[in-house]
Formats: structure tokens, sequence, C-alpha cells
């Protein structure tokens, strides 16, 4: 096959410049074609991946998971490169010979196994059989008690770092989740050449080469102050994790909206691009959207309102902030100290909620009325006064991120009746995450660092009840980022950079991204009530959430005790 012609250098200045914007989310990648002079996006498509979540079973032997387990396979991955980013340019109409860079943008962390080529070892039949040679994707929770022995090791050794992650690492990020497969498999343990992010893993697909983005590292992989944390350090936790980081993790960190490679001649051919195009270093789902929503400048929070729930942040000054899941220095933009803090499940709540508490006929109903259940339920909901229902949730269905940073907690619903209606819960649900955000906002005020602005990008942001009772629980204005695909256009945008448009991403945000200010505001009288019941969720929260002996901790015990035994 004749390779492509490789672009013309001053293809970056043609009025019809375009990037690609790839965003790959917890149950679907999304593709965008954005024009570099304007930010207008002129095409995109969805691929929603063929395996979802893989929690139950593993797919190359269909063996039980065991319990708090969440995996996903890669090439549900790559089928998003070769099918959403050809739809996109079909759907923009779009030369091909005008895209001048594509960048991508990952769930994280999303993490994987792989040999020094970077084959996952999923896909090897020498590993597909073992569990733990699986990709975990970020909610993977099963490594909650390897994050507890990282944590009071940190603390035990005063570890300077461990103050920049709000005083806990997570069960989600890259350490916890390696220790448990060196302790659980050590044979996999020995055959992982690469550790290595799903955002760079997909970077290395597109270019042939490895590279490494500076985003993860940082809010994932403890990279600070130039250094990953130390082999006595590491040691402690076991003796053969004490050089991790130097076998698994070492490759120079590239900055966000860096070029690490040119388009490889294959992923040219599944994507229908030019080969040679610029590829950007890889990023966060979250962090990439900044530029895209008008929240680049210190003191604008964005909300990434998806399956979970990403905040993130940028402030003049490093600041240590209680249960927040880090802060990184142009974590999110060069020239900012990016904080990130999160909810591990916002609309990952509302859909259990319409898979479990609906009954039939509002199925029907829905159906009737050409709606789906977020829609009939949100209308449902939407009349009633605040407080009617009578309920107070707490939004830990899938743990705790911010500020607990306790994945062995789980939801609570307080002040079930009889009379209590599907609708009822769904709002008391809804609720439940604008009062989990609100504590995460007073984190960071009370920490030193200032939100000035609340803006929501994602999913949610369509859903106008929920974005109204985030402005009268915050008692602030939300904006709203405009692209229906946020983080699809902050990629797109660091495409730009990457591929010479821009000269940085301050610069080409203020020229492609977008936000509606202030659209939602809040009414006093209802921020009034829902103070009341705030007050209500924040006493559930000390309850249930803090202190030496919790019930939940309890029942997450027995939980999965009695499940592991009906496996054997
Ligand atoms: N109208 C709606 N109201 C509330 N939640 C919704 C609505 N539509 C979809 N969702 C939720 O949005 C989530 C998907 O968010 P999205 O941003 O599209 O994906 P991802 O999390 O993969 O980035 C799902 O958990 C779904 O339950
Ligand atoms: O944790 C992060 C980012 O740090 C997210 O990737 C993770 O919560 C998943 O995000 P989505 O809800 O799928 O958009």
């Amino acid at each position: 096959m004749t390779p492509h012609p490789l672009p013309d250098p001053a293809a970056r200045h043609h009025p019809e410049a375009c990037t690609i914007g790839v965003d790959f989310g917890t149950l679907s990648g999304r593709a965008v074609v954005v024009r570099v002079r304007d930010g207008a996006e002129l095409g995109s498509a969805v691929h929603e991946y063929r395996h979802a979540v893989i929690e139950d079973r593993l797919p190359s032997t269909g063996a039980p998971l065991p319990p708090d387990w969440a995996l996903q396979h890669p090439e549900d991955w790559r089928d998003v490169l070769r099918t959403a980013v050809p739809a996109a340019l079909a759907d923009a109409g779009t030369d091909p010979v005008r895209v001048i860079g594509i960048a991508t943008d990952f769930t994280a962390c999303t993490v994987l196994p792989t040999t020094p080529d970077g084959t996952p070892l999923a896909l090897t039949p020498e590993w597909a059989d073992r569990p733990h040679a699986w990709p975990k994707l970020w909610k993977h929770h099963a490594a909650q008690e390897q994050a507890d022995r990282i944590n009071a090791l940190a603390h035990a050794r005063g570890e300077k770092w461990i103050a920049r992650y709000g005083g806990k690492i997570s069960s989600e990020w890259q350490y916890a989740k390696a220790l448990q497969v060196l302790e659980e498999d050590p044979a996999v343990y020995a055959a992982c050449a690469r550790w290595i992010e799903a955002a760079d893993w997909i970077v290395w697909q597109l270019t042939g080469a490895e590279s490494r983005n500076t985003c993860t590292a940082g809010y994932k992989g403890i990279h600070q102050d130039g250094a990953y944390p130390s082999p006595a350090f590491l040691a402690g936790l076991h003796p053969d994790f004490a050089d991790f980081p130097a076998t698994r993790l070492e490759h120079p960190l590239s900055p966000l909206g860096s070029r690490v490679g040119g388009l490889s001649a294959g992923a040219a051919r599944w994507t229908g691009l030019p080969e040679g195009i610029a590829v950007a270093a890889g990023n966060v789902d979250a962090h990439v959207a900044a530029p895209a929503a008008g929240a680049v400048e210190n003191g604008r929070m964005l909300a990434i309102m998806g399956t979970s729930t990403c905040h993130v942040l940028n402030g003049a000054a490093l600041a240590e902030v209680p249960g927040i899941c880090g802060v990184v220095d142009g974590g999110i933009v060069e020239g900012s100290y990016g904080y990130e803090a999160g909810q591990s499940a916002v609309g990952d709540i509302f859909a259990w909620w319409l898979r479990q508490g609906v009954p039939e006929h509002y199925r029907a109903e829905a159906e009737a009325a050409g709606e789906d259940l977020h829609e009939l339920l949100t209308r449902k909901a939407a009349g009633q006064p605040v407080g009617a229902h009578g309920l107070v949730a707490l939004d830990w269905m899938n743990g705790n991120r911010s500020p607990l940073v306790d994945h062995h907690l789980s939801g609570v619903v307080a002040g079930l009746t009889l009379d209590t209606r599907p609708e009822d819960v769904y709002r008391a649900l809804l609720e439940s995450t604008a009062y989990g955000t609100r504590t995460i906002v007073e984190t960071f005020e009370e920490g030193g660092v200032p939100v000035e602005e609340f803006i929501v990008t994602g999913g949610l942001k369509k859903n106008a009840l929920l974005m109204q009772i985030y402005a009268d629980v915050l008692r602030r204005p939300v904006s709203l980022g405009t692209s229906e695909q946020g983080p699809a256009l902050g990629s797109a945008i660091h495409a730009a950079v990457a591929a010479g448009a821009h000269p940085d991403v301050r610069t080409a945000a203020a020229v492609m991204g977008s936000v509606r200010r202030h659209a939602y505001l809040p009414d006093p009288a209802r921020a009034d009530a829902y103070d009341e019941l705030f007050g209500e969720y924040r006493a559930l929260h000390e309850h249930f959430g803090t202190g030496p002996d919790l019930l939940l901790h309890r029942l997450r015990r027995i939980r999965n005790t009695a499940r592991l035994a009906a496996d054997a």
C-alpha cells in the first residue's frame, strides 16, 4: 500500500485545518473533528465498548471475578480508533488531508501490564487466562487493602509526597493496583515489562512508540518533584516492589499538548488519517476538558460529570488540601497548580437505580412518551418541593473518592417509607451527588484553594433538573461548557498545540474553547431548604464515614466473605 504523503507543514495554516480529539470514557469512545481556527466542531461519532465494564467473568475463560473487580478489553479501545474516528470524519465531511493532528484522553487510573513492545498481557496466549493480566479500569476497587498499607507506611515514614494526595493514596491509582498484582499473581507481575496507563498505551498504538504524560504520572503515579516514591519506601510494602518505578514506569515524561510522535502507517490505516500527523501526549479525560470549557484560569472549578464526577481546579499556589485526589504542578495547564478531586459514582448511581428500582410500567410509560428512563424520572421528580420526599442519601454506592478516599464505604438512603416512589429516590440520588460536590467545594475553600466559578461538562450536563439542583445546593451559579463532547474537544485543543497551530494550551483554549457562563442560577428559597438537607447529609457523612469501626466496612467484609464462599 503506498504510504500516505507526509503532511505539508503549511497545512496547519489552512483555514479548514482541523484536529481530531478522541475521548475514551468508561462505556464508550467519542471522536470529534474540530477546526483549529475557531473550535468549530465539524463532526463527531461514538463507539460503545463491546465488553463495556468487565465485572462478572473473565472474557477469556468465563471464570467468575472476585468482588470489587473492574476490567476492560484493550481491543474495545482499538475499535474506537477503527470506527469512531473514520465515522467522525465522515460525519464532518472533512477531507483527511485537512487533519493536522490527533490527541486522545482516557479514564484514569485505567492501567495494564504489557510486554516490552506494548502488547497487553491480556492478549497473549500465555497470560490471557490470568485475571491480573487484564487492564484494571479506574473503578477497580479490590486493592483497598494495599492502599491502606501504602497510606499507613507513607505516614509512618513521613513521606513528603503523601500530603500532595490529600493524605491518602486511592486504591484506584497505580501503586495499589500494581501491589495487588505482585501479591496475588507474582508470575504476572514478573512478566509485566511495562505498567502503563491506558492514556499512554493508546498513544503508543497511534505512534508505535512508548510515551508517558505528566498528568497521569503526577496524579496516579505519585510522580512529584521529579521523582517516584523511593525504593526504601516501596520495599517496606513488599521486597520485590522496591524497583517497581525503575523497571515498569520509568520513561521521560511529556508535557500536555506536546507532540510525542507522528501517526504510524498502521494507525493511519485504522483511522483514515494522514500518516505522520502530530500525535499529542496522552491525557486524563477530566483534566483535558479544562481548556474546552473555559476552566484554565485559576479558581474556575470544572466538574466533568459522567459515570463518575471529576473536579479539576487550577490554583496559583501549592496547598495541601485533605482528602483530594492530588495536586500537580502544571497537571492541568502549564503555569498553575492543578488540583483534582472526585466522586467515584454519579451517573453510575442513577443508572443503578434505573436498572433496579424502576417498575415495568414506568418503562412502558417512557417508551410510549418517547423518553428514556432518565427523562421520565426527571420529569416526574421535577415538580416536587425541596424535601417533600423526606429522603437524604449518601452517594457512596461506589465508595467515597473525596474527601474520605475509602472505596469500602457504600451507599445509604435514609427516610424510606411505604409511600416512597421511584422518582423520589431518583431525586434524592441526584441531590446526594450535589451534596457530595458541595462537600468537595467546601474542602477546597477550607484548604485555601479558592473556587470562584463552578463549570460543568460531560454527559450529565444535559439534565436540567440536575444542573438546577447543583446551583441550589451549591448556592452559586452553574456555568456549562457548550460542547456536547467536552473532553474530546479538549483533546482536539491539545492536538492543535501539538501540531503547531497554536503556541500553547492557554492560547488555544481562548480560541477553541467555549462556555455558557451562569447558565443556572440558585433560587434563594430552595437554597435555604437545601442547606437544612445538606446538614442532614453531613450528619450521615460523619456517622457512616468517619470513626474507627464502621458499619459499612463490616457489611462489606460480610458481603465479600459470603460471595467468595459461594464462588469457591
Ligand atoms: N439524562 C440523564 N440524567 C442523568 N444521568 C444520565 C442521563 N443520561 C445519561 N446519564 C448517565 O450518564 C452516564 C454516562 O456519562 P457520559 O459522560 O456519557 O459517559 P462517561 O462516563 O463514559 O464519560 C451514565 O452513568 C448514565 O447513567
Ligand atoms: O478518575 C478519573 C480521572 O482522574 C476519571 O477518569 C474516572 O473517574 C472516570 O471518569 P468518567 O466518569 O468515565 O468520565
